[in-house]
């Protein structure tokens, strides 16, 4: 019975089982005694060795753990095999620079002598790997890396991949796999002189092996355990033998393309890896494994190097190779630099980077980018950028240059505020009227002679402001009035200058720049000035009839004062922001948009006739208001299209991102400044007929009825979309539709309508350059 049992199967199973981990810890004692000279480690347990305390799939930072307490020079035991890590910079290069030799070898692991049977580059040794290193290295330099063709193999795949992103219309989806097909593309242009299509299923599936492949040869069964500790078991292993399908199907895939290329190949020309190989081989009969090999691993290693760098660096929108310090400032007209920004949208796309100095910038192009940051990707892009300049000037208080909480509860007591004394009210409109007809009388009083549009459109515009923000106008004569209205030019002026930018740039040229200290002058001038208004308010304020957004601030400042609330955001240094911000944001903007619209009906009298031929028939002589812009569908198609043309907010007020953010498959990092470019929406040749014509057409159907068009976003969109739109609407209609019924305007004597100059100046806004128009009385029809 005994015998019997002893001489059973299992019984000789168990036996060889106990001997062999007799022998094992025999050979770690010795070996153990042997470690005093080697590298020092984790004491290994049998079998297992340090397994435990690494774990495969966090084999980097498990063993940078472990540097740290055994030094730069240390030894693990993965299973039985003994492995020595080399740790920090100076280990690493003295090991493989100064012991070049010594530490030459590739380790070839089971798995990988599997893949590759002693052929290739990647996983093998000796003259074999000597003779391919020295061959791929030479044939990658003529037809892959460092060279022109490379880079348009890049540079076409790129496009391919652009027009994948783009059916996506901005809609979430997982780019892992687009990716992979342009970066295999690449590779396979340099290997056969073909790219795919990503829709060939023959592709896809060889990719998705590639892939795979990749996948499992990480997996902790092949790699670490199981496989390269007792690799024996392979045929046991799942993971194993899917690997080896993947790897034979890819070769099978490859030697079909190879054939083909065979087909055509001729010696003396060149077109590809394959070609260079197979002359080569015909020269000194290298072994067609060898190629395939070969092939096989760049393609590999191809995906490989993809899944590395988009794991550590994702890509960033194009744009054009900066200098050091001046990036591209040579490329960008700081006097038009919207035009040499739409200029280079056409060559780098709707998303790209430029760099003002070392400032770097994104820049969105054309409506469909715009809208769909601004409006899909509110917080995101919803921060403002505060350039040196801003900061100097608002120091992070009011509406337009401020960010965080502060701001939040700035523009919400501005809107609400402006609700009530503002746009959309009857209130307002009250007010704008009677301003329409001081500036009316004012105009009649210069009998048709010429004028600058400049001044009197500027003191009718800023009187608006002034009825909102103190609750009374002042007479065109008034120095406080031309005093603040040429503050808030100057200011705008200023801050749009070359030399200003240029200090943005470099801020470190700050006392350098002449302009920045006239500006931060009329800022100080500013402060005072607000300051002693808002003093002045103050000693008269009735908290139950407040006369203006002064009144209501200085309301709300008392109620918080009340209720004892600390970091209150309704400070003085507030108020005089908020002022501040909305006659700079509110004057020249509209003022400038209201002058284009007259220089605009001067130069073009055909359009002129048309609209007060409409308000003749459909108002009159009485008072327009703002209940008639439904009633007037020509008058309405011009005010827009004036509006279009002037583009007064040409780069719109730059934004910066609040948190990375990835847009369009580029990946955006937070803080970056932002320009939403209006110029490129307003005048987007996809969205517009005739983008660069002044054409009140562009918002006619073909009844004559008036139509909104959705690019049409001068005032920008999303949560910082311009606070003053209602009002500016408002003002523009109102002043335009009036002063045409009481005048018709016309170049000065000696000037034909073709001379009159649509140049721009250009600084933050974009206004007509100084000219003079004559205003010939109508009688008001
Ligand atoms: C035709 C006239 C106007 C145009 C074309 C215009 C255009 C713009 C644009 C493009 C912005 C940037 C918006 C963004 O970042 O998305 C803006 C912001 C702003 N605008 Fe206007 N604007 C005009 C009139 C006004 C008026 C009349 C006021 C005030 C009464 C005003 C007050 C502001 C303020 C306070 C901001 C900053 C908003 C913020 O940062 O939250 N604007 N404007």
């Amino acid at each position: 019975m005994l015998d019997k049992l002893f001489q059973s199967f299992p019984f000789y199973l168990l036996g060889a089982a106990v001997g062999l981990l007799v022998l094992h810890l025999l050979y770690y004692r010795f070996n153990y005694t042997d470690r005093r000279r080697e590298p020092p480690g984790p004491r290994p347990l049998p079998l297992l060795g340090n397994l435990l305390q690494v774990d495969p799939m966090k084999l980097d930072r498990n063993l940078f753990e472990l540097s740290k307490r055994f030094g730069p020079v240390f030894t693990v035991y993965f299973g039985v095999k003994k492995v020595v890590v080399l740790a920090g910079y100076h280990t690493v290069k003295q090991a493989l620079i100064n012991h070049a030799e010594e530490f030459g070898n590739r380790e070839v692991t089971p798995i990988f002598d599997d893949f590759t049977k002693g052929n290739g580059i990647l996983f093998t040794n000796g003259d074999t790997w000597k003779e391919m290193r020295r061959f791929a290295l030479t044939t990658l330099r003529d037809f892959g890396m460092g060279r022109r063709l490379s880079e348009e193999k890049i540079t076409e795949e790129i496009h391919h991949l652009i027009k994948e992103f783009e059916q996506y219309d901005g809609k979430a989806f997982n780019n892992s796999r687009v990716v992979n097909y342009a970066f295999f593309n690449i590779i396979s242009a340099i290997m056969f002189e073909k790219r795919f299509e990503y829709k060939d299923p023959v592709f896809q599936a060889m990719v998705a092996r590639d892939h795979n492949t990749i996948q499992l040869t990480g997996s902790a069964s092949i790699l670490s355990l199981t496989y390269n500790l007792f690799p024996w078991l392979g045929p046991f292993l799942k993971n194993w033998r899917k690997l080896m399908k993947n790897v034979e199907d890819n070769k099978a895939e490859m030697k079909h393309i190879i054939k083909e290329l065979k087909k055509t190949w001729n010696p003396n020309t060149c077109r590809c890896f394959v070609d260079a190989f197979l002359t080569r081989q015909q020269n000194l009969e290298v072994s067609p494994s060898t190629l395939l090999w070969s092939v096989v691993f760049l393609l590999i290693l191809g995906l490989l190097t993809k899944s590395i760098t988009s794991q550590n660096k994702l890509k960033e929108p194009p744009g054009p190779r900066p200098l050091p310090l001046l990036g591209n400032l040579l490329q960008i007209d700081l006097r038009r630099p919207h035009k040499s920004l739409c200029e280079l949208s056409k060559k780098y796309g709707s998303v790209f980077t430029v760099y003002f100095g070392t400032r770097k910038v994104v820049v969105l192009a054309g409506y469909k980018a715009v809208k769909e940051a601004l409006v899909s990707f509110p917080a995101e892009f919803g921060d403002r950028d505060i350039t040196p300049i801003c900061q100097d000037v608002s120091q992070g208080h009011g509406i337009l240059f401020a960010n965080g909480d502060s701001w939040k509860e700035m523009r919400r007591f501005a809107l609400s505020t402006l609700r009530d004394f503002g746009m959309g009210k009857k209130l307002s409109e009250d007010k704008i009227i009677e301003e329409c007809q001081h500036m009316i009388k004012a105009i009649q009083e210069l009998e048709g002679k010429p004028f600058d549009t400049a001044q009197l459109v500027n003191y009718a515009i800023c009187n608006i402001i002034t009825a909102v923000v103190y609750g009374h106008r002042f007479d065109y004569s008034d120095p406080y009035l031309m005093d603040l209205v040429k503050r808030s030019s100057d200011m705008i002026r200023l801050s749009g200058s070359a030399s200003v930018q240029l200090y943005n740039t470099f801020p470190w040229l700050g006392r350098w720049i002449k302009n920045r200290e006239l500006l931060l002058k009329q800022r100080d001038r500013n402060v005072k000035e607000v300051g002693d208004s808002i003093r002045r308010l103050k000693e008269s304020l009735s908290p139950d009839c407040c006369r203006g957004l002064v009144d209501c601030f200085l309301v709300c400042q008392k109620k918080e004062e009340d209720l004892c609330v600390t970091n209150t955001h309704y400070t003085e240094d507030n108020l005089i922001s908020v002022v501040t911000n909305l006659f700079s944001a509110g004057t020249d903007t509209t003022s400038s948009t209201l002058r284009w619209g007259l220089l605009l009906m001067a130069k073009y009298p055909h359009i002129q006739e048309k609209v007060q031929e409409e308000v003749r028939r459909l108002i009159g002589s009485r008072q327009v208001v703002v209940a008639d812009r439904m009633n007037l569908p020509y008058t309405d198609a011009v005010v827009h299209e004036i509006m279009r043309v002037a583009n007064v907010v040409h780069l719109s007020v730059p934004r910066a991102t609040s948190q990375d953010v990835t847009f369009r498959g580029y990946f955006i990092k937070k803080g970056t400044t932002v320009i939403p470019l209006l110029t490129s929406v307003l005048a987007d040749e996809t969205e517009w007929e005739t983008p660069h014509t002044f054409n009140p057409g562009h918002f006619l159907n073909e009844h004559g009825k008036f139509v909104s068009r959705e690019a049409f976003i001068p005032f920008a969109a999303g949560r910082r979309v311009c606070l003053g739109e209602g009002l500016a609407r408002m003002d523009v209609f109102i002043f335009f539709t009036s002063l045409l019924q009481h005048f018709r305007f016309t170049p000065p004597p000696g000037v034909t309508e073709d001379e009159l100059d649509l140049t721009p100046v250009v600084g933050f806004t974009r206004s007509p350059s100084p000219h003079q128009l004559c205003a010939v009385h109508q009688g008001g029809f």
